[in-house]
């Protein structure tokens, strides 16, 4: 079965193919050599999956296409202050090839006529142009994600022929907007705008762009982030020259074109989008390029400007502790307690890339419920990304609540889950950030032992060792039994009671009463919390099933007091009654199971 958007390329180049206005360029002698009809179209997702019809595959030069990559190049080498001393970024509204000059600096209005990309590639680092080209030449490779070459005729025929491009460069340099020897330079511009590629490479070009500046194929990254928004306003204001202002009023995407009959189109975070038709209009833009453009743009909704997206999106399902328990079975008053104010746990569920809008309509739904609110669980198992300027608003209402006594928790987040990078940036070194738990149960436990501790009474709630899930259905006998085989172990707030990395001493801790925090290593320093115990809980139980070394710390928040059993001693007991061992062990299977099936529909989502 063909995929819509692959029927809908191949119905657009039906529609396109009779078109036949415009003109080779002939200015450079050998593109006189393209076949007119010639038509290509592609496009590419943000996971790499290009559509290609037509003459996707066919290879032509670059020429200004390759100009915004070049500046993008520069951005990185120089910074943007140092480039904009050199280049300006406003439309110059003239040909690609006229000398727009500022009267005073000699600077040139934008790097995307030649005058601005002349300058722009003798700018690049490199001792040598011959380090230039290097840079050029791989940088562009990362960019379409895989070695490119040169057409040496078209290069020849440009550098024999191009007279207005070195009266531009020596204008440059009388300006000392070039420093270098200028013609050297120049030969670079001449090689780089006849650089190989088909419209299809040109389609990943433009979708690493929309990617942040990393390949959506390869992984690579091509152009540092914070210079992609700067590559695309230049792409949006100039890059179809003196139909800029068209461009972006009927088709409205960063888009640059070439001679060569090249276009691209970029929509951050969808597409990229190539056509290559070599036919040109007055104006050196391909006719069937900004054609394709436009319907592609108008029959996709891709206009940047028309976007409409409802930032209620990002927040799914609220509900609260009364609907979703956790898995501990409390009893007596501890389960009266939790009937009556579970519902003051709320439970959010959030969704998609997080971004400011879709952040702030969170933050108001939880001040607007936080009056009837005992604490916050953000459950991220659908988040797929957290911008920095969002984490640092969930960060803020995290601080603000936090200082009512309401902590806000976030759920279903693996310890390497990459949103935890933005989480931990913004609450920087105020404090730990987020308390994250794995899985929902142990999220909504952690509340509930907070609510079981406002049992209008000062002593933490203690959990006889009868109701500790790993001892669930011990007959009294049994629990008599190991009972007389445990020691009592106290702990104060702070103390460190288990360490990662340290080989296991084969003891397993119920908690009785106090909590502790469950802390992993970070790859880069530091630790991050990924579950926080309470009464009727138990930590290090993995030794019973002969784990040889401890793979996180568990550090006191509170007094703890723990019953302790040694792993030699529920042999011995085992020896006396065999059911201690084997019922401990199917408890202990049947929690993994749950961990193991949360742990699978994470990654599953993640997939
Ligand atoms: N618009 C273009 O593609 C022009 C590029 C060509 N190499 C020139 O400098 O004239």
């Amino acid at each position: 079965m063909q995929a819509p958007i692959a029927a809908y390329l191949q119905a657009l180049h039906a529609q396109l193919a009779g078109a036949n206005a415009g003109e080779l360029a002939s200015y450079i002698p050998e593109l006189t050599k393209a076949n007119p009809d010639w038509l290509g179209i592609s496009i590419v997702t943000m996971d790499g999956v290009a559509y290609s019809v037509g003459d996707a595959e066919q290879l032509f030069t670059i020429q200004s296409i390759s100009k915004p990559f070049v500046y993008g190049m520069a951005l990185a080498d120089r910074g943007q202050q140092a480039m904009s001393e050199k280049v300006g970024v406003e439309p110059s509204g003239d040909a690609f090839n006229s000398i727009s000059l500022h009267p005073q600096t000699g600077a040139p209005l934008n790097p995307m006529i030649n005058a601005g990309a002349i300058a722009t590639t003798s700018l690049l680092a490199g001792r040598t142009t011959e380090a230039q080209w290097q840079r050029i030449e791989s940088s562009i490779a990362t960019f379409v994600g895989h070695p490119v070459t040169v057409d040496e005729s078209v290069y020849q025929s440009e550098s024999s022929t191009g007279h207005r491009n070195r009266a531009i460069a020596w204008m440059l340099k009388n300006f000392g907007i070039i420093e270098g020897e200028p013609m050297a330079s120049l030969e670079n511009y001449f090689r780089q705008c006849a650089i190989e590629v088909s419209c299809r490479d040109l389609a990943y070009m433009a979708a690493t762009l929309a990617n942040g500046g990393v390949n959506p194929l390869t992984g690579q990254r091509a152009l540092p982030a914070e210079h992609v928004g700067q590559v695309l306003s230049v792409m949006a204001t100039c890059g179809m020259y003196d139909f800029a202002g068209s461009w972006l009023y009927e088709v409205g995407m960063p888009a640059k074109s070439g001679v060569g009959g090249g276009v691209i189109a970029v929509i951050p975070g969808r597409f990229g989008i190539a056509i290559f038709s070599p036919r040109l209009d007055a104006k050196g833009n391909s006719v069937r390029g900004i054609e394709a453009c436009r319907r592609i743009s108008r029959d996709f909704g891709l206009h940047m400007f028309q976007q409409v997206r409802d930032p209620r999106q990002a927040l799914g399902r609220v509900y609260t502790g009364a609907d979703a328990a956790s898995r501990r079975k409390p009893v007596g008053p501890a389960r009266a307690h939790l009937q009556a104010h579970a519902h003051r746990i709320k439970y959010l569920s959030l969704h998609g890339m997080l971004a400011v809008d879709g952040v702030e309509y969170i933050v108001r739904r939880m001040l607007g419920m936080a009056a009837d609110t005992d604490c916050f669980i953000l459950d991220m198992n659908q988040v797929t990304g957290v911008a920095d300027s969002a984490a640092l608003m969930l960060h803020q209402v995290r601080r603000t609540l936090q200082i009512e006594g309401k902590p806000v928790v976030c759920s279903r987040v693996h310890r390497r889950a990459a949103i935890l990078q933005p989480l931990a940036r913004a609450s920087g070194a105020q404090d730990r950030g987020f308390l994250v738990f794995e899985d929902n149960d142990l999220a909504v436990e952690w509340c509930e032992n907070r609510l079981l501790q406002g049992m209008g009474s000062t002593e933490e709630v203690a959990v006889p060792l009868a109701d500790s899930p790993l001892l669930a259905g011990y007959s009294p006998e049994m629990l008599k039994l190991m009972d007389s085989h445990m020691s009592t172990e106290l702990f104060g707030a702070g103390d460190t009671i288990l360490k990662a990395g340290e080989a296991g001493d084969g003891r397993v801790f119920f908690i009785e009463s106090g909590r502790v925090s469950v802390l992993v290593p970070l790859d880069e320093g530091g630790h991050q919390r990924i579950a926080s115990l309470g009464p009727g809980m138990e930590f290090g139980e993995m030794t019973l099933l002969g784990q040889t070394q401890r793979t996180a710390s568990v550090v006191a928040d509170s007094d703890v007091r723990c019953r302790v059993l040694h792993v030699n001693d529920l042999e011995a007991l085992a020896q006396q009654m065999p059911e201690i061992k084997i019922r401990l062990l199917e408890n202990l299977a049947r929690d993994l199971a749950v961990k193991l099936r949360g742990a699978t529909q994470w990654i599953a989502a993640l997939a």
